[in-house]
């Protein structure tokens, strides 16, 4: 496909988003559609449309030809090169459309910003003087990064063998093990050294995260809300522990075992019902369900889908999760709660209230952090039951 043939497939997939269809599921039911394409167009109608999402609010908010427009002058493309009308390339700009382009209109600080507007005050309550410069660095790419698999490898040698898969990659500046991908990300998942376990895709959050638990040899860790396991298989790496996971619906942990295989770890999969069986652990960490807006960056779509009802309904969930996390912790145990969100509503408040109703726990540590450069944003609180 030419880059025009391209701009004019993502602003359609763009209008399917726009009528209500999940941006995974729009993109899927356009590549079923269109054989023609081969990987690399796929790939990049991704980026374009996941570049549109981001910035949907700050680019004009308008149809997928409008955003493809706003955003190839935002990245400054060759407009006359992209809606040229010729062949499969979008029609020429109109002189409506030039106009627009002209004379952008004011915009409020949420729409600068890329934030529905009843979410402004909440982001503004939660991140303070880094509110504006948290909303705008997630209009862009986030990097990939890797979990070195220490069980398999060195961080050298993981270095190495992404590198003969033509894939580069180096240690990040402060989380030991992880690696930030440089060139060729989308190589990843037919690399070698993925392939056979030695690295994981992992966020240079959760790993930060992970490194920071102090557990003693053979401790009992349950990973309470596993999904797909990532944070089980970092500890199960990182620490001489006994780790099982749990989630509430299990489907999620379907390819643990064999990602756990790959890893050469072991993680002993719960049900619920099993639970109460297996109590009591020495650490339950809750990776909570949350509105995920500390990787916007990768599920821009999310962010339009957020709405203060379901925020509503996240932190019913969250309060329950961490409940019965802190049920399953031993005395003298330590339970930890953490989201990929950078809402206030979502953490301090969830941990403030469980410890007001509970004194029994006191806070050992907590860490907000913000997306950036080096990770997405993420919030990790540790607790101790004296
Ligand atoms: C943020 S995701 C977990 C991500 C995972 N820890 C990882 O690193 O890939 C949250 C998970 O919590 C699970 N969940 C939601 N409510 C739960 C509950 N009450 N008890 C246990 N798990 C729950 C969801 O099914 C979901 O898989």
């Amino acid at each position: 496909m030419t880059p025009g043939a391209r701009v004019a497939a993502a602003a359609i997939i763009l209008d399917t988003i726009r009528d209500g269809m999940p941006a995974e599921q729009a993109l899927t039911t356009w590549a079923r559609g269109s054989r023609f394409a081969g990987s690399k167009d796929r790939a990049a109608l991704r980026d374009l449309v996941f570049d549109a999402l981001r910035a949907r609010r700050s680019l004009g908010d308008g149809d997928g030809r409008a955003l493809m427009i706003q955003l190839a002058q935002r990245d400054g493309g060759d407009l006359d090169q992209l809606f040229s009308g010729d062949g499969h390339a979008p029609a020429v700009i109109s002189v409506e459309e030039r106009a627009a382009l002209a004379n952008p209109q004011a915009q409020s600080p949420a729409q600068a910003c890329d934030l529905p507007d009843w979410l402004w005050p909440l982001w503004e309550q939660s991140l303070g003087a880094a509110a504006v410069e948290t909303a705008l660095v997630q209009q862009r790419r986030a990097d990939v990064f890797l979990r070195v698999n220490q069980r398999r490898t060195t961080v050298n040698a993981a270095i190495g063998a992404l590198k003969e898969d033509q894939i580069e990659a180096a240690q990040h500046p402060e989380i030991k093990g992880c690696l930030r991908v440089i060139a060729n990300p989308r190589r990843i998942k037919n690399a070698a050294a993925y392939l056979d376990g030695r690295v994981e895709l992992q966020d240079a959050s959760s790993q930060f995260a992970v490194n920071q638990l102090q557990l003693r040899a053979g401790a009992r860790v349950l990973d309470y809300c596993a999904g797909g396991g990532g944070k089980a298989l970092a500890i199960a790496d990182q620490f001489d522990a006994q780790v099982y996971a749990h989630d509430i619906n299990p489907q999620r942990m379907t390819d643990l075992g064999v990602r756990a295989a790959r890893a050469g770890v072991q993680v002993t999969q719960i049900e619920t019902a099993g639970l109460a069986q297996n109590d009591p652990f020495d650490l339950v960490f809750c990776d909570a369900p949350c509105s995920g807006s500390g990787t916007w960056r990768r599920t821009p779509d999310a962010k339009w889908r957020l709405t203060q009802a379901r925020l509503d309904a996240l932190r019913e969930m969250q309060a329950q999760v961490i409940a019965a996390g802190a049920n399953l912790v031993g005395t003298g145990g330590a339970l930890v709660y953490a989201t990929c969100s950078v809402l206030a509503d979502e953490n301090d408040a969830i941990v403030d209230a469980f410890c007001a109703q509970d004194p029994a726990w006191k806070i050992r540590a907590r860490h907000q952090l913000l997306p950036g450069a080096d990770g997405d944003g993420f919030f990790l609180c540790v607790l101790e039951k004296f």
